[in-house]
């Protein structure tokens, strides 16, 4: 479906949200030892950083802070079967956890002032292998190091004034990666949806799948949902209004998407996840996700899951992309950090 193109001010404005809610990494630097780079810039002081921007919100994510827990099957066809060993590509059923969220450290952000969303799941199979993947709404992120990444942090720190990023700071901050290309037309070219449930949802970064013979193939999935986009209006007025439709779209019925896997050919990147790959790559339609229940976080299963996008089955691997190390570290400080402070006070969406 076309949609309209914005104009220069709202591109901008929307790039200064989703800076809160993305997260870009590469580089060539050891991240698994708490600190990466010469300056240090540690897990911590990333997370640090978010609290610095968004304030400090007790027992709540320090990145996509706002969400909800969601749960339901995965309904393997076996069309992903050889091309990988994993459990969850095997024709048959998966239960899953999920967590729905919006971008950014404030959980009490207005939904619309944020346009990049996210889905993170965990599929457990019966012999106990386990999936957890995190995605969000963009396709790319807007830079390809973890010191991009952290500039794009502190370019996006609202402005005390307004309450919103400078435009100055981060018209600096995009002309200084020039490789956030993909990611600006990206924003530019999509309107958030109006509800999750019409919400593609990307892995962004690469991962290997690994057959039964031990063949490699390299891959972005997404989820892409049955349910039709439509662009975000009135919805707007109600801050809460994602968690609000989610309850009631599933009063009505399970929501569905289907696990899309891209497969790289020669020369596509794995391990930038800046660089999208040519729209003609194979796509594998791996199975459908179904979801029927959807809690409050103080309440749900996902409140204390680190969707950590490091724990893999036999038969999914890591691509070389060192921005899942980094990620893998910054989930676990704040996960630490969160469950040491108790639980969320905020039962956001708890009622239709
Ligand atoms: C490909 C890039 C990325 C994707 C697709 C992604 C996706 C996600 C998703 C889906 C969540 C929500 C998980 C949930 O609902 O529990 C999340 C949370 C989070 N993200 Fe990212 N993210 C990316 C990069 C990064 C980077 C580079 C950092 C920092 C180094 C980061 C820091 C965080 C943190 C701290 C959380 C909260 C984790 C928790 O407390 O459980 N993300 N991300």
């Amino acid at each position: 479906m076309s949609r309209p193109p914005l104009s220069p001010s709202q591109t901008l404005g929307r790039l200064a949200l989703i800076g809160l809610g993305l997260a870009a990494l590469a580089g060539t630097f050891a991240y698994a030892g708490g600190w990466i780079g010469p300056d240090r810039l540690t897990p911590q002081r990333i997370i640090d950083t978010f609290e610095a921007n968004a304030g400090s919100y007790p027992g709540y994510r320090k990145n996509h802070a706002k969400g909800l827990c969601v749960s339901g099957q995965f309904l393997s066809n076996g069309a992903a079967a050889g091309l990988s060993r994993a459990e969850v590509f095997a024709a048959g059923e998966v239960p899953v956890i999920g967590r729905l969220a919006i971008g950014g450290s404030n959980p009490y952000a207005p939904d619309a002032s944020v346009p990049v969303r996210s889905l993170a799941l965990q599929l457990r199979t019966a012999s106990g292998q386990e999936w957890r993947t995190g995605m969000n709404t963009p396709p790319v992120l807007p830079v390809s190091t973890i010191e991009g990444f952290f500039e794009q942090v502190l370019a996006s720190k609202p402005d005390p004034a307004t309450g919103k990023p400078d435009p100055a700071r981060l018209q600096a901050f995009f002309a200084a990666h020039p490789e956030s290309a993909a990611f600006r037309q990206w924003a530019k070219d999509n309107k958030p949806s109006n509800s999750f449930a019409n919400a593609t949802y990307n892995s962004i970064n690469a991962f290997r799948l690994v057959d039964g013979d031990g063949k490699g193939r390299y891959v972005r999935w997404a989820m892409e949902p049955e349910t039709p986009y439509q662009p975000l209006a009135g919805e707007a007025d109600d801050k809460d209004f994602l968690a609000h439709d989610l309850f009631q779209r599933l009063q009505r019925g399970p929501l569905r998407w289907h696990l899309v896997l891209t497969l790289a050919e020669a020369g596509d990147p794995s391990d930038d996840p800046s660089s999208p790959w040519p729209a003609s790559r194979q796509r594998i339609d791996a199975g459908t996700l179904v979801l029927d229940q959807a809690q409050p976080e103080d309440q749900g299963a996902c409140r204390d899951l680190n969707f950590d996008p490091l724990i893999l089955p036999d038969g999914i691997e890591p691509s070389a992309d060192p921005i899942l190390a980094a990620r893998s570290a910054a989930y676990a400080v704040s996960f630490n950090r969160r469950t040491r402070e108790g639980v969320p006070s905020a039962p956001i969406g708890a009622h239709p």
